[in-house]
């Protein structure tokens, strides 16, 4: 059988109303060990994708994670690339985000000039996200990293502006963060506002870390719900987020 691509897949479930879950694979935070078991417990809650990356990595494994993952599943591996740096051939697919809520040149154009020709000789799926930091009530990594200023975590009008703007030129998947470990999650209003406002799939991560919050964000309008620091703490939350999405996407199909 004929894999679909990972955007063919985000936008069929996206039409359906059918959400997929992601578990994010912050390399500097697991070991061997820790890695496996993830592994294992996603393929028996039937994740739909690894998301790996960080704003900041100190070692340089994202090759290691991304091979031991493949060892052991088919589970499509998107890169969530906090810098250039960041690329691994070996994955299926790259987040190739733009931060659309910033306005520092760098993250918004200039680490993917230089990943660009690097990114072409592979064999990575580009998947041209708006990325959308969101204030959710503290600063993030993520915002201090890129040195930009997220977007009002009360204005879903200029959220979805911005993700217009972003759709108007070109971006395929919009991708709103209250960032790793934010301590509320995105809106419920935020969403829904960006959702309303654009075609493409929406992802949405950031301070999930329990199965009402992750069921908050699909009724908002999320296709793609993403959840990294809550699992590292608990991995149980997998298998119950997992759960959570794969019932949702059931009770609206039945
Ligand atoms: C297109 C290419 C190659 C790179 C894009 C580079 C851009 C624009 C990045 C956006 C800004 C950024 C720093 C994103 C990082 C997103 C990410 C992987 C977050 C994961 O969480 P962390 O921010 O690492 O959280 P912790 O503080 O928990 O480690
Ligand atoms: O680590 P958490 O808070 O789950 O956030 C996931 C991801 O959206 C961060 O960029
Ligand atoms: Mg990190």
């Amino acid at each position: 059988m004929l894999m679909s691509s990972v955007y063919e897949q985000l936008i069929e479930n996206s039409s359906k109303g059918k959400k997929a879950f992601a578990v994010l694979l912050d390399p500097d935070k697991l070991d061997d060990r820790s890695l496996k078991s993830i592994v294992m417990l996603a393929m028996e809650c039937r994740v739909d994708y690894f998301f790996v990356g960080g704003s900041l990595l100190s070692k340089y494994n994202i090759s290691e994670i991304v091979q031991t993952i493949k060892q052991y599943t088919s589970i499509p591996v998107v890169l969530f690339p906090g810098s250039h740096l960041q690329v691994e051939p070996n994955a299926d697919a790259i987040l190739f985000l733009s931060l659309i809520s910033g306005r520092n040149a760098d993250f918004l154009i200039g680490q993917h000039v230089v990943a660009a020709p690097i990114v072409k000789q592979s064999k990575l799926e580009v998947l041209s996200t708006g990325y959308m930091l969101i204030d959710c009530g503290e600063q993030t990594t993520a915002s201090y990293i890129s040195n930009t200023t997220p977007l009002p975590y009360d204005k879903p009008s200029i959220a979805a502006a911005t993700a217009l703007a972003g759709e108007m030129l070109g971006l395929k998947v919009m991708y709103l963060d209250g960032g790793s470990g934010a301590a509320k999650p995105v809106s419920a209003e935020t969403i829904a506002a960006v959702k309303k406002a654009v075609h493409c799939p929406v992802i949405v991560g950031g301070g999930v870390n329990t199965e009402e919050k992750a069921f908050a964000a699909l009724e908002a309008g999320a296709d793609v719900i993403v959840v990294g620091t809550a699992i590292e703490k608990d991995p149980n939350l997998l298998v119950a987020i997992s759960n959570k999405v794969a019932g949702y996407s059931k009770s609206i199909n039945a």
